[in-house]
């Protein structure tokens, strides 16, 4: 069997070479010639999976390691018979730990504001979660949720007002609610004063000419930008405007990214008919470094130094910049080649806090996902 599979896709060989021969393409580039004799094909956000790509071709079988779908055209690959599958919720807790280190670099204690989150699935429902057990007032925008499945529901001019917005949603185009440019000028408009506003979905969800024209009229705000329009070819006017910026790196733990492969290799199993011979515990490695000492200072600062540690999100958004400045490659290889690049980063699990013995450090610690270790 021949399986072609995405250049950055980690572990693909350790996963998939007992199935058959594994070759590797960079996946931005993939074209019909790379495929056609394919049975397999393993591909992340990067790669349009379409008829140009696959019509006439052997492959029977498309996995993505990643949560977000929108560049399969799944029509298609119903009409063709082709088995397509995702990893839902793989990097979901990535993100999540994404948006804490996002609000402590801004110094925004998530503890003592409001909370709006739209789109509240895998993702933004770990993070609603996680909020609520610390006792965040959290509001949620999702018409495709109910009250029962979440009680925090509410109208998204509602949502709008609250101190922190953090977007989750897929890109969608169709269907009753599609998303793509759900903020638009006058949805961003109706940010209360002082807000910050993270999109750690996909870029086309804020219209970013918009977000652009209001950030231009209004400096109150303090916006974080994960996901772009038009990646890779990022704005770079809109980079400069906002606080934090990263080149689609918030699902990029790599916890997240190997358990994304290994959900497609359990996928690939199940439609080949194949026993399964690599789990995730085969290949997850053990974290460097991961005993961790307890911090000084009050609460708040000890949540932050910690996770400065294990993830110094300020570092993501230095690289994107100076990358800009050097002008040494067009904006677009850059981008990609920092996510190609892109350092090993281990989820806070991983790592290991003496407890304080004090609730009001360590449940916060424990509510993020640390682990304890008790005296
Ligand atoms: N920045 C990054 O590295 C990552 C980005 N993502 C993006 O995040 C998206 C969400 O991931 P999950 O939560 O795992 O997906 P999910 O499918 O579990 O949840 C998405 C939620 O959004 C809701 N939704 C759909 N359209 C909406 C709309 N117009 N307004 C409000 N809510 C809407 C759905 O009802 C659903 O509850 C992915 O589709 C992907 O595009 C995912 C992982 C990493
Ligand atoms: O899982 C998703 O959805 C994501 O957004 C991924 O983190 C994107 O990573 P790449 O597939 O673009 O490497």
């Amino acid at each position: 069997m021949k399986i072609v599979a995405d250049e950055n896709i980690p572990l693909a060989e350790a996963f998939f070479e007992s199935a058959g021969e594994v070759v590797r393409l960079p996946g931005r580039n993939l074209n019909a010639d790379d495929v056609h004799d394919a049975d397999a094909l393993l591909v992340r956000s990067v790669t349009r999976v379409d008829e140009a790509l696959l019509a006439g071709s052997k492959v029977k079988f498309v996995g993505t390691c990643t949560i977000g779908m929108d560049h399969l055209d799944q029509a298609y690959l119903n009409k063709a018979g082709i088995t397509f599958d995702n990893a839902p919720g793989c990097n979901a807790n990535s993100v999540v730990e994404y948006v804490y280190a996002a609000l402590c670099r801004l110094g925004v204690d998530w503890r003592n504001r409001s909370v709006g989150i739209i789109g509240c699935g895998n993702v933004g429902g770990a993070l609603y979660r996680a909020l609520k057990s610390q006792g965040v007032e959290c509001r949620c925008y999702d018409p495709l949720l109910s009250r029962d499945q979440n009680p925090d529901l509410a109208a998204l001019e509602e949502v709008l007002q609250c101190d922190i917005v953090s977007m989750h949603t897929p890109l969608t185009t169709e269907g009753s609610h599609p998303s793509r440019h759900m903020m638009g000028y006058e949805q961003l408009n109706k940010l209360r004063d002082g807000a910050v506003l993270l999109n750690c979905g996909r870029g086309a969800v804020i219209d970013n000419q918009a977000l652009s024209r209001l950030l231009d009229e209004r400096d109150d705000l303090q916006v974080v930008l994960d996901v772009w329009e038009w990646e890779p070819e990022i704005s770079v006017s809109l980079l400069h405007q906002v606080q934090l910026a990263s080149p689609h790196i918030a699902g990029y733990s790599y916890d997240g990214k190997l358990k994304g492969t290994s959900m497609i290799y359990q996928a690939f199993c199940r439609h080949f008919g194949l026993n399964e011979q690599t789990t995730l515990t085969d290949v997850l490695p053990a974290t460097e470094n991961n005993r961790l000492t307890l911090p000084v200072g009050d609460v708040w600062q000890v949540i932050c130094k910690l996770i400065e540690q294990v993830y110094d999100i300020h570092a993501d958004d230095r690289a994107l910049r100076d990358m800009v400045a050097a002008s040494a490659e067009p904006v677009g290889v850059g981008f990609d080649r920092l996510r190609k690049q892109y350092p090993v980063r281990r989820e806070f699990n991983n790592y290991i806090v003496p407890a304080s013995g004090n609730p009001a450090i360590d449940g916060p610690l424990q509510a993020l996902g640390f682990t304890l270790e008790s005296r």
